[in-house]
């Protein structure tokens, strides 16, 4: 079989190898189609992929004025200035450098009187500009992805989640203490994330390995919600050396392409 259902997954030596690669795959995208809408991350992982995006616009190799960007989630109940809110972090570490329009940009309302309007407004505002051309992933040391959290059943849409207090914790290293960390976010659902036409999960780091063992394993179950990738056509999962360190080559599914890189 030609095989167009391959999950491609490509190990760089380093996170830094890893965001480079990242990047130069949105900016091809970019070049491909300038009006492209991109399903944006947030978390510790994508950082560096951010800055290299940055360093490509400065040097006038990307222009983002047509691009659309979505981004997965964001918490409930934190001001869009909150250091913490997702809002702020997208703003902070991207869009205030680079030449995105204000009204392009997506982001959950976590303080939107009515959460129920917002997640279906959100979901309209996606299948408006015709779908996510490129949607960028981190996940969570649990296998979340957005904020879809391990359950029996998981969200098909944009809706209000309840945080695991594996990923409050998670999280709280970014707050100054665990009180403080929401327990509540809107996430994009899982058809949201699986409807995109592309999709590339960075993971970096031995805390991700066992997660992206078991994501990439030959199984799907929402306990892993990363594993609901493996059924997606056009899917790359980049990863650095310690994150890739438990997968088993022999568990992969056949028609899956494993490419380390020097
Ligand atoms: N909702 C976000 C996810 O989108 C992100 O992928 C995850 C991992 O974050 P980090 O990259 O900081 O490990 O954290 C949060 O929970």
């Amino acid at each position: 079989m030609g095989g167009i259902y391959k999950m491609r997954i490509i190990v760089e030596k380093d996170y830094q190898a890893m965001s480079k690669k990242a990047a130069l795959m949105v900016a091809s995208q970019i070049t491909l189609r300038p009006n492209s809408n991109l399903g944006l991350a947030t978390g510790g992982t994508p950082l560096a992929m951010y800055d290299k995006l940055i360093e490509m616009y400065k040097k006038d190799e990307i222009d983002f004025s047509e691009v659309q960007s979505f981004n997965l989630d964001e918490y409930c109940g934190l001001k869009d200035d909150h250091p913490n809110s997702y809002h702020y972090y997208m703003y902070n570490n991207f869009f205030n450098e680079i030449n995105i329009k204000k009204e392009n940009v997506h982001i959950p309302n976590g303080r939107a009187e009515d959460f129920e309007q917002e997640c279906r407004n959100y979901e309209r505002s996606i299948k408006k500009v015709r779908g996510i051309d490129l949607q960028i992933l981190g996940i969570g040391s649990n296998g979340h992805i957005g904020f879809n959290e391990p359950a029996e059943s998981l969200n098909v849409a944009t809706e209000v989640v309840n945080l695991t207090d594996e990923t409050i914790e998670a999280n709280s290293r970014y707050f100054d203490s665990i009180d403080e960390v929401p327990k509540k976010a809107i996430s994009m659902g899982m058809a949201t994330i699986l409807k995109a036409d592309r999709i590339i999960l960075l993971a970096s780091g031995e805390n991700k390995a066992e997660a992206i063992q078991k994501t990439v394993s030959g199984k799907i179950s929402t306990e892993i919600p990363a594993s609901l990738l493996q059924t997606h056509p056009e899917i790359t999962i980049l990863l650095d050396q310690e994150a890739a360190s438990l997968i088993s080559q022999d568990e992969l599914s056949a028609d899956c392409h494993f490419e380390i890189c020097d």
